[in-house]
């Protein structure tokens, strides 16, 4: 109630009865102690709705998580997940800002066609594609233009390549070169993507790769936990012991990358980047959520490019699953310091995988729970 409207109800009140003759107070005076007593019972209430947030606040559980893994690992992709199961999801202009990445993984995509058909001595069959693909050579995509119009040209000269007679030839022999990933999802969408009115789906904004800026965050919870997720981009990782305060690490890997010889990106600098975290000292009260990620890529792969040709004690010929089993066997074998670890095996680029949400939740659980009772000495 407003301090005059309470005022007012305060003087019309009736006057209770007098028994004594004391002196009557003034108006100006009743008017000032009146003034003084709201003022104190406004300061009283603001307090109180402070403390009750507070006290919310407590309830609330702040954890942190870390999310790691080697260059290209699924990082970006598994916190933008976690962000579109989110119930309020991602807004519209949120999905519009991932516009440019979108076009940027197009075009790489194309890039990686025409060095791959380079490299197995095929031409571009229509004589317009040899304009298309020094166009597509040169062309730059601004990294904050969120319009699509000005890149028309450029989408109609990748449709132009992508369509192309030689590129059926090229892909039955898919074990001689390396496309980027999910190439292949964004060169069938070309039209959809270059339409004016495009705005990219949850399966666009998982597929198509974040670009690298400083450490990314995001933002979950789950009842009356709340995780704050930060990723640690590789060129970072020596400033992790900044974060000892860790609940979990996400430690995010890729399946497919068995075959890759680049630095940073391959299945050897992954095991060396993890056997390197979970022996660190700053994580010695910290589990691990593994995240083995591109399930989907690993199916793709193993037809045409054979695990054992890489890995000569792997045995199990193309059943996906005994190599996601065996690459999985390769990191445990790292954890010296026998740090619980939680392994996922997943398909981070689906929009309809939410196992890794839940169980990351769990693992945090389970966490706080097992470092509760060992600070009481229960499991010493
Ligand atoms: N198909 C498929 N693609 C994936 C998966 N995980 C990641 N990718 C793709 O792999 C590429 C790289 O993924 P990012 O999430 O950007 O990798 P990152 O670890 O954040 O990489 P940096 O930030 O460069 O260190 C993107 O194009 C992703 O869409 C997956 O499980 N399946
Ligand atoms: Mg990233």
């Amino acid at each position: 109630m407003p301090a005059i409207q309470a005022f007012s109800t305060f003087v019309s009140a009736p006057a209770a009865p007098s028994t004594s003759l004391k002196r009557v107070k003034s108006p100006y005076v009743l008017a000032r102690q009146f003034l003084a007593d709201y003022a104190r019972a406004r300061r009283a209430k603001a307090r109180s709705v402070q403390i009750d947030a507070d006290l919310k606040r407590q309830r609330q559980l702040a954890c942190k998580i870390l999310v790691m893994g080697t260059e290209g690992s699924g990082k970006s992709t598994v916190m933008r997940s976690m962000r579109l199961q989110e119930p309020k999801g991602v807004s519209v202009d949120e999905r519009m800002a991932t516009r440019p990445a979108v076009l940027a993984h197009l075009l790489n995509s194309a890039r990686s066609v025409l060095d791959a058909l380079e490299q197995s001595g095929l031409d571009l069959v229509d004589h317009d594609n040899a304009d298309n693909a020094s166009f597509v050579r040169s062309y730059k995509v601004d990294d904050e233009d969120e319009s699509n119009s000005d890149h028309a040209e450029a989408v109609r000269a990748i449709d132009g390549i992508w369509h192309d007679a030689a590129i059926a030839m090229l892909l039955n022999r898919a074990e001689q070169f390396h496309l980027v990933d999910n190439a292949k999802y964004f060169l069938d969408a070309v039209d959809r993507i270059g339409a004016g009115d495009y705005v990219p789906t949850d399966e666009d904004m998982l597929k198509a790769r974040a670009p690298v800026r400083s450490s990314s965050q995001a933002q979950l919870t789950m009842g009356n936990i709340s995780l704050h997720l930060f990723e640690i981009p590789m060129q970072n990782r020596k400033l992790m012991h900044i974060f000892d305060d860790t609940t979990s690490i996400v430690f995010c890997a890729s399946l497919a990358n068995y075959d890759r010889g680049a630095p940073g990106a391959g299945l050897e600098d992954s095991l060396a980047l993890f056997e390197n975290v979970v022996n660190s000292r700053w994580f010695q009260r910290t589990s691990v959520l593994l995240v083995l990620t591109k399930l989907q890529l690993l199916k793709e792969k193993l037809p045409t490019v054979p695990l054992e040709k890489y890995a000569p004690d792997y045995e199990g010929g193309v059943d996906f699953y005994k190599a996601a089993k065996y690459i999985l066997s390769r990191y445990k074998s790292r954890n010296h310091a026998l740090l619980s670890i939680y392994p996922a095996i997943v398909e981070a680029a689906d929009p309809k995988e939410t196992h890794f949400k839940r169980l990351m939740f769990v693992t945090v659980k389970e966490t706080i729970l097992r470092n509760a009772l060992s600070n009481a000495s229960v499991l010493e």
